[in-house]
């Protein structure tokens, strides 16, 4: 099960974003390149774990994108993306996301209080990113059917849950400076 995705995990390069070990992954970087068998892996996998009865896919950019676009063209249900840039449009809800090497805005779009979505990433590492969205979309009253990441690292899903949000992830993985070791 998941034969590519842990295969290619294995396969992973390690670059330092200052403190931080950063693995290189086709599903989390689009680099080298992303097979679409390994897509298709993926996808079969999340369809099957996840609560597909939902209005919309939300995913974050950029690397959910690929993600969303294969889960919206099997499934039929339109995806909407997270973005970086402000478009200042009604409703717009901003929110500061703070990863291991990055800090921003994200603004997000076309959701509203009753809307229930499925949310999809590439990685969860310190859930600097899902800890403030999920926080957002449950003041703004919008219901999460499911959030699914593919690479868990570090400890963001675990504090999630503590916080009371379900996250959902196809593998979790350790990195160090040398490479990436599968955990299960
Ligand atoms: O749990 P965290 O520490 O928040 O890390 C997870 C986030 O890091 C990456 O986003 P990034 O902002 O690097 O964007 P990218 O998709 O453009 O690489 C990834 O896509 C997640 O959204
Ligand atoms: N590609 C990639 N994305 C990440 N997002 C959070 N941590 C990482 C990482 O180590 N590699």
């Amino acid at each position: 099960m998941l034969e590519k995705l842990h295969e290619s995990l294995r396969n992973a390069p390690i670059v330092r974003r200052g403190d931080y070990n950063y693995f290189i992954h086709p599903i989390s970087d689009g680099v080298p390149f992303l097979e679409p068998e390994l897509l298709e892996e993926i996808t079969d996998h999340i369809l099957e774990i996840s609560d597909m009865d939902v209005d919309r896919i939300l995913t974050i950019e950029a690397m959910g994108i690929p993600l969303a676009t294969s889960l919206s063209m099997r499934t039929g249900i339109p995806f909407s993306i997270i973005r970086k840039r402000q478009y200042a449009l009604d409703g717009e809800i901003v929110l500061s996301q703070k990863t291991g090497y990055s800090k921003g805005e994200l603004y997000v779009n076309s959701v509203k209080k009753g809307d229930r979505v499925l949310i999809v990433d590439d990685v969860v590492s310190t859930g600097g990113t899902l800890i403030p969205l999920l926080t957002v979309l449950r003041d703004a009253g919008v219901e999460v059917s499911d959030t699914v990441v593919v690479i868990e690292r570090g400890d963001g899903a675990s504090r999630l849950k503590d916080m009371g949000f379900r996250v959902k992830t196809l593998v979790r993985i350790s990195v160090n400076e040398k490479g990436v070791c599968i955990e299960d």
